[in-house]
C-alpha cells in the first residue's frame, strides 16, 4: 500500500469524521467534522503526514515550512523533524505583549516557504497565513491541507496565486 492510501487507512480506523450538527470556523454549519485534532495527537498518523509532506517537497529547495496554529503547529514540527527543515509557527493574531510577533521562528527576507494546513473548509485560515508571510518577507512556494473538505479552499487559495494540495479529500475516506 502506498503512504496515501496507508493514511486514508489510518483516519478510517481511528473514526476521525463525527457526524452530528456542528459549527465551523467560517460560521458555516455542517453534518459531519472531521476531527484532525484526533488525527494530528496521534503519533502513527502524524508520522505519517510528516513523511508524506516530505517525500513531496524532497525535490524542492525550502528553507521553512510554516503553519497556522493550532492544527498545523503539530504537523510542521513533525515535517521539520522528518526534513530538518526549520519550521515557523503562525499565531491566529498578534501578541501584544512580549516580542510582539504573529510568526514565531527565523523567517528571513526571500525565504522559500512551504505552508501546511490540518484541514481546508473555506480556506480563509491558511490565505491569512499565507498574507502573514508574504508580507514578512516570505516566499510561498507550496501549500498543503491533510484533509479537504471540497468547499472551496482550492478555489479561493487559486484566486490568491496559490495551489493548494490536498494530501487527501474527505471523499477519500467518507
Ligand atoms: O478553511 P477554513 O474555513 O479556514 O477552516 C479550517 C480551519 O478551521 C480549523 O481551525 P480552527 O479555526 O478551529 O482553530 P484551531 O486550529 O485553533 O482549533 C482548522 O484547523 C483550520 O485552520
Ligand atoms: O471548517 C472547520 O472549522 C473544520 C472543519 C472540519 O471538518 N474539521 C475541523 O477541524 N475544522
Amino acid at each position: 500500500m502506498d503512504k496515501k492510501n496507508e493514511l486514508i487507512t489510518l483516519l478510517k480506523e481511528n473514526q476521525v469524521v463525527k457526524y452530528g450538527k456542528f459549527t465551523l470556523s467560517s460560521g458555516r454549519e455542517s453534518s459531519y467534522y472531521v476531527d484532525m485534532k484526533r488525527a494530528i495527537t496521534d503519533p502513527i498518523i502524524l508520522n505519517k503526514i510528516a513523511e508524506l509532506i516530505t517525500e513531496l517537497i524532497a525535490d524542492d529547495k525550502i528553507d521553512k515550512v510554516a503553519g497556522p496554529a493550532l492544527g498545523a503547529i503539530p504537523i510542521v514540527t513533525a515535517v521539520s523533524l522528518e526534513s530538518s527543515i526549520p519550521m515557523l509557527m503562525i499565531r491566529k493574531s498578534k501578541k501584544d505583549y512580549g516580542t510582539s510577533e504573529l510568526i514565531e521562528g527565523d523567517l528571513e527576507d526571500e525565504d522559500i516557504v512551504v505552508v501546511v494546513e490540518d484541514v481546508t473548509t473555506t480556506g480563509n485560515s491558511l490565505i491569512k497565513a499565507i498574507q502573514a508571510v508574504s508580507s514578512n518577507g516570505g516566499l510561498v512556494k507550496r501549500a498543503f491541507v491533510v484533509v479537504d473538505r471540497e468547499e472551496g479552499a482550492i478555489e479561493n487559495l487559486k484566486n490568491e496565486g496559490i495551489e493548494l494540495e490536498p494530501l487527501v479529500t474527505v471523499k477519500d475516506f467518507m
